[in-house]
């Protein structure tokens, strides 16, 4: 399995990362490091992506995200607990980190955020 030192990864307000949307199977698969997607959500309906045996053999991933209008899904993915987790909340590389970059807008719904 390939190991990447870095992903730098967005996150969408639904809680998607790379082309890996919330619901769907290829969430659970498990063989190939990369994966056609003909169905998403989002547009383009055709996309090509990485999936989770690869995104969670990085050493690292790290995650951006801007604005007011990503707040309430950072806090569901950084504080909503493992129940059914959003795909974003999948990003947990077996050795290795993540990394969220957040601005202020972004984080204002975090309750236990501390400010640098
Ligand atoms: O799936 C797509 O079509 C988008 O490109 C998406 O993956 C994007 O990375 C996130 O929506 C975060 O984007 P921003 O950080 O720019 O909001």
């Amino acid at each position: 399995m390939p190991r990447f030192d870095v992903l730098v990864l967005g996150m969408g307000p639904d809680g998607h990362t790379c082309s890996l949307f919330p619901g769907h199977p290829l969430l659970q698969e498990k063989q190939q490091i990369v994966a056609p997607i003909s169905d998403s959500p989002k547009p383009p309906p055709a996309r090509v992506t990485l999936t989770f045996p690869v995104i969670n053999n990085a050493a690292c991933a790290v995650f951006a995200s801007c604005g007011a209008g990503k707040a309430d899904i950072v806090q569901r993915v950084l504080e909503g607990g493992d129940n059914d987790p959003l795909p974003a909340a999948m990003v947990r590389p077996t050795n290795g980190q993540v990394v969220w970059f957040l601005d202020s807008a972004a984080a204002s719904k975090l309750k236990n955020a501390q400010k640098l």
